[in-house]
């Protein structure tokens, strides 16, 4: 099947500048479960405007390196910061900050489902309340940021409508738009279109794309389909049981290297 057309913005002066500072860098990082090994001496360096997409099997490390970024997998290695904080040593308020420079995509949305679409956005910014704002009385300056995300992401229209009664592709648009009211400096999208269909799978993944290209924040997005990161992505790293076996330009990515990621169990990936 052919591949539908995508348009390619540029990558940003920053992704392509090698002496820029990554927003990500990681080096000989390892996670260890008992005697599982998860993640086995991966380097990576993410760079403001990009998307990298994460492949491999299930249980091949995707998520467990997204949540070493966040300090929630417990990891070694020789550098491991994140939007210039060393995530090893952070605790307690270095932590949080740390966190609240994270948006967080997930599979299933995680939203609160008999909360409105805007207040779903403003929790998003909970972080940075203060505690008349955790009652719920958000500013209007956070409601009109709130309202300007929801229209960035197309659904301004349905900002009183409760989470429930949104579409799964709706659902992953408000869960976009509440990551940006935290006004983050990395998003994390852990299979954030494995509950949808194909073309709304490529809508999110765009929309992404243009987030990072527009916001300059860069994207790490896990998939399971080797087509939608070839389409989407600027980079891939490859994982196969915890080892890094691919990295490099999306478009370099030939059936040679799938099948290294994948063993042989390539089929139903392209779509
Ligand atoms: N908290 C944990 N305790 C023990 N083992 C874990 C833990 N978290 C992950 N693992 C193991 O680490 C390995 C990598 O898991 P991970 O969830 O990162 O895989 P994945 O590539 O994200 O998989 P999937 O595509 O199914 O989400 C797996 O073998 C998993 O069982």
């Amino acid at each position: 099947m052919s591949s539908p057309t995508v348009e390619r913005p540029e990558l940003s002066p920053a992704a392509l500048d090698p002496s820029a500072t990554p927003t990500v860098h990681a080096r000989k990082l390892r996670v260890q479960y008992g005697e599982q090994v998860a993640l086995s001496s991966v380097d990576l360096d993410v760079h403001q405007g990009e998307v990298v997409a994460l492949l491999g099997h299930s249980g091949s490390g995707k998520s467990t390196l997204m949540k070493t970024l966040t300090g929630i997998a417990p990891f070694t290695a020789d550098a491991l910061t994140v939007a210039g904080r060393e995530v090893g040593t952070q605790t307690g308020t270095g932590l949080r900050e740390l966190r609240s420079d994270v948006g967080y995509v997930f599979q299933h949305f995680n939203l609160v489902p008999r909360l409105s679409a805007l207040t779903n956005v403003l929790t998003g910014g909970l972080h940075a309340a203060g505690p008349l704002n955790v009652l719920g009385t958000f500013s209007s300056a956070q409601r009109t940021k709130a309202l300007d995300l929801l229209d960035r992401v197309g659904l301004a229209h349905k900002a009183k409508q409760a989470c429930r009664s949104l579409s799964g592709g709706e659902q992953q648009r408000v869960a976009i738009a509440r990551a940006l009211m935290q006004e983050p400096r990395l998003i994390l999208a852990d299979e954030p279109v494995a509950s949808l269909d194909p073309r709304l799978a490529g809508n999110i993944l765009g929309l992404l794309r243009n987030i990072a290209r527009e916001e300059h924040i860069p994207v790490i997005v896990s998939l399971h389909v080797v087509g939608l990161a070839r389409r989407y992505a600027d980079r891939v790293i490859g994982l196969h049981s915890g080892e890094l076996v691919f990295a490099g330009p999306a478009a370099h990515l030939t059936e040679k290297e799938v099948h290294q990621i994948y063993g042989t169990d390539t089929e139903l990936l392209e779509n």
